[in-house]
């Protein structure tokens, strides 16, 4: 009974209680007392069985599992992350990549960078399920009329989105294109919240990017509040000040890109994937975060709020994952090493092997293993583009087919992403379009079979 209780107390009650308190903002969306009541009946089990030590992690696991079975997402009281369980059995068969066991999780109630990730997701998925209640109740069609705001400065405003729309046109062209079958509202929206990630992205990555400091993106982030209050500071700054008043559009996601691009001014080597996927949700995943409130969510969609953000993060850590895999070389020669460095060690591989750019056989079973890794991100979206509002699905769709063939072309280059290039060829760009085309309208299972894989 001594043995009981304090296996009892130290390994399961004492840490979940504390990871349960450390949690407490998941209590309303969580059993908290089914939970709860599991944990009381362990308590009693263990009191009363006649086979304490084996008796208590068995029964746990049951519990756990039980609880699991229910909700998923229970799982998230103890530290984990709901879609950190899902993720984990899915990825752990990629080679070289390993992640906290499933007891590690329990003991260690720190959170991961996913679990933190998936709160501002909670936080975002809430303000759009408040919006959809509104035009439920409103009868509004956000297709045809967004839900409020007005453009009290016609002309001006006008020709603000237009500049956007130019930038889009010469920046990204086949993006543009896509945007083409949004409503005139939705699609304005969108080119706005590109030129602001274009122009974030510009002071680190574009020509001036030697002089940027982080006071200067201190002062980049209070522009953008100035930007959300209504104070705009040039054209482009309108066009978003106006978007932001007509979507559920919130400032987080573009803090977060910000906050992005001084984790990139300050750091230039990640330990691990649980770093590196914060950074990717810096700089990528808050694109999809920002985007969906304005791209809406079809009214007939079933799926759940949380699981199409979720989607929307994936194919942004997808894209910037794939954007990685294809960059090493070029980052090298900045002195950059994105890739996880224990995963990296754990193949047998330095940072001066990739200086050094040589494609080896060590190498080819690590970019597999990356590879595999990114594609698994895709398919993740690729469940949620479906459920976005009719009009918006096309350009989604072209985005994640186009992207997803830059993993293809990496293999087609034996793995060389030293010094080749991996692109998706002129032919298959334009093949893309009406083949997203195809799968936005008559859905994925149909069509995605035509695309390379
Ligand atoms: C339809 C669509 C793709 C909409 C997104 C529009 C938008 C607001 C794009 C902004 C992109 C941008 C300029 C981001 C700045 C940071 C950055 C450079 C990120 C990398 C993009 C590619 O950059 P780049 O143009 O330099 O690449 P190339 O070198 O030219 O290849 C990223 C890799 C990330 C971009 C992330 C996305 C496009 C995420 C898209 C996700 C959604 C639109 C959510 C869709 C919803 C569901 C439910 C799946």
């Amino acid at each position: 009974k001594v043995t009981c209780d304090s296996i009892f107390l130290n390994k399961i009650y004492v840490p979940l209680t504390q990871a349960f308190h450390s949690h407490s903002h998941f209590f309303s969306l969580y059993p908290h007392n089914f939970f709860s009541f599991s944990i009381f009946l362990l308590h009693l089990f263990c009191n009363h069985s006649k086979e304490p030590n084996c008796a208590v992690p068995m029964m746990s696991g049951v519990l756990l599992w039980v609880n699991c079975g229910l909700k998923e997402n229970a799982i998230s009281l103890m530290g984990l992350g709901g879609r950190g369980v899902r993720i984990e059995k899915r990825f752990r068969h990629c080679s070289g990549i390993s992640f906290a066991s499933f007891s590690n999780a329990v003991v260690e109630p720190t959170r991961s960078s996913e679990e933190r990730v998936y709160e501002v997701v909670l936080k975002q998925a809430a303000l759009v399920k408040e919006q959809r209640r509104i035009v439920k109740k409103r009868g509004l069609n956000l297709d045809t009329k967004p839900i409020e705001g007005d453009f009290t400065n016609g002309d001006l405003l006008s020709s603000a989105y237009d500049r956007c729309g130019d930038v889009c046109a010469e920046y990204a062209k086949t993006f543009y294109l896509g945007t083409q079958l949004m409503t005139e509202e939705r699609r304005k929206a969108i080119w706005a919240i590109y030129v602001w990630c274009r122009r974030t992205d510009e002071l680190v990555d574009g020509p001036n990017a030697s002089h940027i400091t982080p006071k200067a993106l201190d002062r980049w982030e209070q522009r953008l509040t100035d930007v959300f209050e209504g104070r705009p500071y040039d054209m482009y700054d309108a066009a978003l000040s106006d978007t932001v008043t007509k979507y559920p559009v919130d400032i987080q996601p573009f803090k977060d890109m910000i906050e992005g691009m001084r984790l990139d001014l300050r750091k230039s080597r990640y330990n691990n994937f649980d770093e590196l996927y914060l950074y990717c949700y810096y700089v990528a995943g808050t694109v999809g975060l920002m985007s969906v409130p304005v791209m809406g969510i079809a009214p007939q969609s079933k799926a759940s709020t949380e699981s199409i953000y979720n989607a929307a993060l994936a194919l942004g850590i997808a894209n910037q994952l794939t954007n990685i895999l294809r960059d090493v070389g070029e980052d090298a020669r900045r002195g950059r090493v994105y890739l996880p460095q224990d995963e990296l060690a754990k193949a047998g591989l330095s940072d001066d092997d990739i200086f050094r750019g040589r494609v080896t056989d060590k190498w080819r079973n690590f970019m597999k293993g990356q590879i595999k890794r990114a594609r698994m991100f895709f398919d993740e979206a690729e469940k949620g583009v479906s459920e976005l509002s009719s009009a918006s699905r096309w350009p989604v769709w072209a985005s994640l087919l186009l992207y997803r063939q830059i993993l293809d072309s990496i293999e087609a280059n034996d793995y060389n992403n030293f010094t080749k290039r991996a692109y998706v060829g002129k032919a298959k760009k334009l093949l893309s379009l009406p083949v997203a085309f195809g799968i936005a309208i008559f859905g994925p299972q149909k069509l995605t079979k035509m695309t390379t894989r």
